[in-house]
C-alpha cells in the first residue's frame, strides 16, 4: 500500500476542551478543513476508549471528504480500530520501535521532541515526522510543562533532521501574528533546513470562525513555502527579494539613495537605549534627518509600534527588559525592522541570559556589536570582552564570523571596529571609514546602531513606495536590510572622518560636537567620494 503522502503545512491538533461556548466539535472541524487545514490529529485526553473511537471515526469521515489524513494521539488501539493514517506519540507514550511493530511499516508515526537528543533518537528510530516544541509558552495541555525552545532551539533541531527525510512541524504558542517570525527564525543554521508546517490547537479550535483562522495561517505557510522553493539562496528571504547586484558601486549608490529617503520621509525611530548615550543617539538621529523617540514603558512602547519606522533595542544599561520584550514582539507583529545592540553581552551572565530571553521572544532584523559582543553572540573564544569594550586584536577571519552568525540568527550582522564587517549570510561587506577618535568617545557604537535604525526605516519605506505591501505574507520585514546596515555604518564613519579633519577639532570633546554637525551637513556626494566599501564574497 505504501505510506500516505502528507502535507504538514497546517496541522490541526483537536481539543474539544478549547471549543468556544456553543460551538459543535464536528462543525468546527469541518470549517477548519474548508479553511485549509492539511492534516488532523485527534487528541482526546479524557475520553473513554469507546467514545474516543466514535469521535475518531466520525472525524475521519469528515476529513475523508477533504482528502485530509487523520492521525491519532497516543492510542494505537484507536488508530487500528478506525484505520487512520497513523499516530502521534509523546516521549512518555509507547516507545517508538514498539509502536512501529504494532502499527506496521506503512503507518505514519510522529513524535514530540523538545531537545536535540530526542530529535536524534526520533531519527534513529524511524519517525516520519517530529513535532518540535514548545516554541513559546502556551495554555494548551500538551506543551505547558515543556521547556520553551524559542525559534533558535527549533533551528538546532532542524539541523539534525536535515537530509534524513524526517519532516517537522513546530508547536506551542503559535498564532497568526507571530507566524512570520516563527517561519523566518526557525532555520537550521548549518543546513538551512526549514519547517514543513505548524501544529495548531487553540488558534483554530477556540475560534468562533475556524475556517477564517485556518485560512489565515495557511496563507502565510503557503507563502513561506513558495518563497523557499523559488529562492536561489534560501537566505534571500530575510534581506532583499529578487536578484541583488553585488557591486561596490551598486551598494554605494544604494546608500546615497537611502540618505535621501531619510531626509524626505523623516521616519520615526523608536530607541530603547542606555542612559549613557540617550542624548547623543537622539541628536545623531535628528542630524541625519530622522525623528527619534526614546521610550521604555511596556504600555507606551506597545502603543507606539504601529507608528514607528524602526525599533532599536540597545541593552547597555539593561534596566527595561519588560519594555524590550513588548516592544520587540510588537515590532515583529507590525513587521517593522528591529536593530539589536547587545552591549557588553559577553561581560556578565545577566546580560547573556537577558539576550537569550529577548531573542526567544522576538526576531531582530539586524544585530550590531563590537568584536567582544559579536564574539559572545557567536560563542567564539577568539575575542573577549571587558565591560563595554572588546579586548584583543579581533577575529582571524571576521568575514566568516559575521556570515556564519547571520545564517545562525537569520539576521543581518554588523561587526564594528577599525574596519566593519556586514553580512546577511550570503554577501559579506567590509568598510574602512572612520577615525580613531571614535574609540575615545562613549557611545560611538550606540550611535551607529541608531543610524542603522534610521536607514532600516528608510529601506522599508523605500521598498513600500515601489512594491506592494506583503505579497509574501511570510516575510517578516520588507526592504533591503543589508543596505540599511551598510548605510548606517558608512554615513556615521564618513561624518566622523570629516569631523576629525576640522581645524577646530582638538580632541574627543570637540570631535563629539563636530560629529553631530558633520552628520547634519553630510551629502550623498561626500559619501560617494569617501566611502571605502569592499565586497568579500
Ligand atoms: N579606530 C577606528 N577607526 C575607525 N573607525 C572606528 C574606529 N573605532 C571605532 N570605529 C567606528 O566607530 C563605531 C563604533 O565602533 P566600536 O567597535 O568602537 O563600537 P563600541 O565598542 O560598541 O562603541 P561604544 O561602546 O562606545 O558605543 C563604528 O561605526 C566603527 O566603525
Ligand atoms: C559606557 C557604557 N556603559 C553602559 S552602556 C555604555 C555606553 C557605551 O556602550
Amino acid at each position: 500500500m505504501g505510506k500516505v503522502e502528507i502535507d504538514y503545512s497546517v496541522y490541526l491538533v483537536t481539543g474539544r476542551e478549547f471549543l468556544p461556548a456553543g460551538k459543535d466539535y464536528y462543525e468546527s472541524l469541518e470549517e477548519s478543513l474548508q479553511g485549509g487545514v492539511t492534516l488532523v490529529q485527534i487528541r482526546e485526553k479524557d475520553a473513554d476508549t469507546g467514545e474516543f473511537i466514535e469521535v475518531a471515526r466520525r472525524s475521519k469521515e469528515i476529513c475523508d471528504k477533504y482528502n485530509v489524513p487523520v492521525l491519532i494521539n497516543d492510542r494505537i488501539d484507536v488508530h487500528l480500530a478506525v484505520g487512520t493514517a497513523g499516530i502521534h506519540i509523546g516521549q512518555t507514550d509507547c516507545p517508538l520501535p514498539l509502536a512501529r511493530q504494532l502499527v506496521g511499516p506503512d503507518a505514519i508515526i510522529g513524535i514530540s521532541v523538545g531537545t536535540v537528543s530526542e530529535a536524534h533518537k526520533a531519527v534513529e528510530e524511524g519517525a516520519d515526522y517530529v513535532g518540535i516544541g514548545a516554541v513559546w509558552p502556551t495554555g494548551s495541555k500538551d506543551v505547558r510543562n515543556k521547556k520553551m525552545l524559542g525559534p533558535e532551539g527549533v533551528g538546532e533541531i532542524l539541523d539534525i533532521l536535515a537530509g534524513t527525510g524526517v519532516k517537522s512541524v513546530a508547536i506551542g504558542g503559535i498564532h497568526l501574528p507571530n507566524l512570520a517570525q516563527l517561519l523566518h527564525s526557525s532555520t537550521g543554521p548549518d543546513s538551512t533546513n526549514h519547517l514543513d508546517g505548524i501544529a495548531i490547537i487553540s488558534d483554530i479550535v477556540a475560534s468562533q470562525t475556524p475556517k477564517e483562522a485556518a485560512r489565515g495561517l495557511r496563507d502565510v505557510v503557503d507563502s513561506f513555502k513558495r518563497v523557499r522553493s523559488s529562492a536561489t539562496d534560501p537566505l534571500a528571504l530575510f534581506s532583499v527579494q529578487g536578484k541583488r547586484e553585488v557591486s561596490v558601486e551598486a551598494f554605494v549608490n544604494g546608500v546615497m539613495g537611502l540618505m535621501d529617503v531619510v531626509k524626505r520621509e523623516t521616519p520615526l525611530v523608536h530607541q530603547m537605549t542606555n542612559n549613557v548615550v540617550i542624548n547623543d543617539s537622539a541628536n545623531a538621529t535628528l542630524a541625519v534627518g530622522a525623528s527619534p523617540i526614546m521610550s521604555t514603558h511596556p504600555r507606551d512602547v506597545a502603543d507606539l509600534s504601529p507608528a514607528i519606522g524602526a525599533l532599536l533595542i540597545n541593552f547597555g544599561t539593561i534596566s527595561d527588559k519588560e519594555g524590550m520584550l513588548v516592544a520587540g514582539r510588537q515590532a515583529n507583529f507590525n513587521r517593522k525592522p528591529l536593530v539589536f545592540d547587545p552591549v557588553a553581552i559577553g561581560a556578565t551572565s545577566y546580560r547573556r541570559e537577558t539576550a537569550v530571553d529577548l531573542l526567544a521572544h522576538w526576531q531582530p532584523t539586524i544585530i550590531k556589536g563590537n568584536a567582544g559582543e559579536i564574539g559572545a553572540m557567536a560563542k567564539s573564544t577568539e575575542v573577549a570582552s571587558r565591560g563595554v569594550d572588546s579586548v584583543g586584536s579581533g577575529f582571524s577571519n571576521p568575514g566568516a564570523v559575521v556570515k556564519a552568525l547571520a545564517r545562525k540568527r537569520a539576521a543581518v550582522i554588523v561587526l564594528t571596529g577599525e574596519q566593519d564587517y556586514i553580512s546577511d549570510g550570503s554577501v559579506v561587506l567590509k568598510t574602512s571609514n572612520g577615525h580613531h577618535y571614535l574609540g575615545s568617545i562613549t557611545g560611538s557604537g550606540c550611535m551607529t546602531g541608531s543610524l542603522i535604525g534610521c536607514f532600516a526605516a528608510a529601506a522599508r519605506l523605500d521598498y513600500l513606495s515601489k512594491n506592494k505591501a506583503f505579497e509574501n505574507l511570510s516575510q517578516l520585514v520588507q526592504g533591503d536590510m543589508l543596505l540599511a546596515a551598510l548605510a548606517g555604518v558608512v554615513v556615521f564613519n564618513v561624518a566622523a572622518e570629516v569631523a576629525a579633519e576640522r581645524p577646530d577639532v582638538k580632541g574627543p570633546g570637540t570631535f563629539r560636537a563636530a560629529l553631530i554637525d558633520e552628520l547634519y551637513n553630510l551629502t550623498p556626494e561626500i559619501v560617494k567620494k569617501r566611502a571605502k566599501v569592499e565586497t568579500l564574497s
